[in-house]
């Protein structure tokens, strides 16, 4: 089967990616996503200056998955910049995660990027939940389209959105509402990890991560049903825009499902931090092995397509 797919008119050799934080902080893991099989790669969120975030312990992984309390570590915007100017764009295409801690570095960064020829792909991360003090904009919906529009303003190309995951009707409408205000928003990311999840060991009756007390973002097995169920959710709402599937990715069914959900690229996070780029052909295999059971030649085939009953 054929797994060559395109985003943003850009040809990709498949729909696979780094889920925005893993793998991609420093420069070797940013040129090993570059030389691994995945189809497109994302940088680490990044904030205006270098941050080492909380203290650690701040990632545990779990049978189900994982939790972090990260507090967005990174090495700040310049450093992103300087790799988006040197990644060979014919290779893969590169997205930029930004994460500003507030709207004014986020249009100092934006301003920046639309000032430096590259044709870096501008992920709008919207839901961080782990900065202590700072709720997270994208359950802030004033906020949210506050930060769009300025950005928005700002920016000269198209752009896109990470979300965090929503759990009522009311408040997809709500946020697809906004984003369906900005042509310029091409893409939504869906979703984030579940914020503020507690995770206790039962021997030591112990919280396993240090910030926070111990809260922290969820990833991995256990946020599948919500991160569908948020690619769905936008890709109903928002059909002049694409979907980025993140979320409970580890086989090659779960990036089928994410794809028959809508997703036009498929993100992975946990199972990425635990394997490492070596996840990718793995991934890629078993893919093809859904698709060659089921008779599909392309990812058109199924892309969007779930049924209801
Ligand atoms: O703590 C983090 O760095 C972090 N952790 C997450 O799970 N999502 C994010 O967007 C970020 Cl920025």
């Amino acid at each position: 089967p054929d797994l060559r797919t395109e985003f943003l008119d850009l040809p990709l050799a498949n729909p696979l990616m780094n889920a925005s934080g893993v793998w991609c902080s420093v420069a070797s893991q940013l040129e090993a996503l570059a030389e691994c099989a995945a189809g497109a790669m994302v940088t680490k969120s990044c904030t205006l200056a270098q941050r080492d975030g909380n203290p650690e312990p701040r990632y545990r992984a779990t049978p189900w998955g994982s939790i972090n309390s990260m507090g967005l570590p990174n090495e700040g915007f310049p450093y992103y910049l300087n790799y988006a100017r040197c990644h060979d764009y014919e290779r893969k295409p590169l997205f930029m995660s930004l994460a500003g801690l507030t709207l004014d570095d986020n249009l100092t960064m934006v301003a920046e990027l639309r000032e430096a020829v590259t044709p870096v792909i501008m992920e709008l991360n919207l839901s961080c939940p782990n900065v202590p003090g700072k709720a997270q904009v994208g359950y802030d919906f004033e906020a949210m389209d506050t930060f769009i529009h300025e950005i928005a303003d700002a920016y000269d190309r198209p752009f896109g959105v990470k979300l965090p995951p929503y759990f009522d009707i009311a408040h997809f409408d709500e946020a697809a509402a906004i984003l369906n205000a900005y042509p310029q928003i091409a893409f939504v990311t869906c979703i984030n990890s579940i914020g503020n999840g507690l995770v206790i060991d039962p021997v030591s009756e112990t919280v396993v991560i240090r910030p926070k007390d111990g809260f922290g973002g969820i990833g991995g097995d256990f946020v599948l049903p919500t991160a569908l169920a948020n690619v769905n959710a936008f890709f109903r709402r928002c059909p002049d825009k694409k979907i980025i599937g993140c979320g409970g990715v580890r086989s090659g069914e779960q990036v089928f499902l994410h794809l028959l959900a809508g997703a036009a690229l498929v993100q992975v996070g946990t199972q990425l931090f635990e394997e490492g780029p070596l996840i990718f052909p793995r991934l890629l295999e078993e893919l093809q092995a859904i698709m060659t059971a089921k008779g599909y030649d392309r990812i058109t085939d199924f892309q969007g397509k779930l049924k209801t009953l």
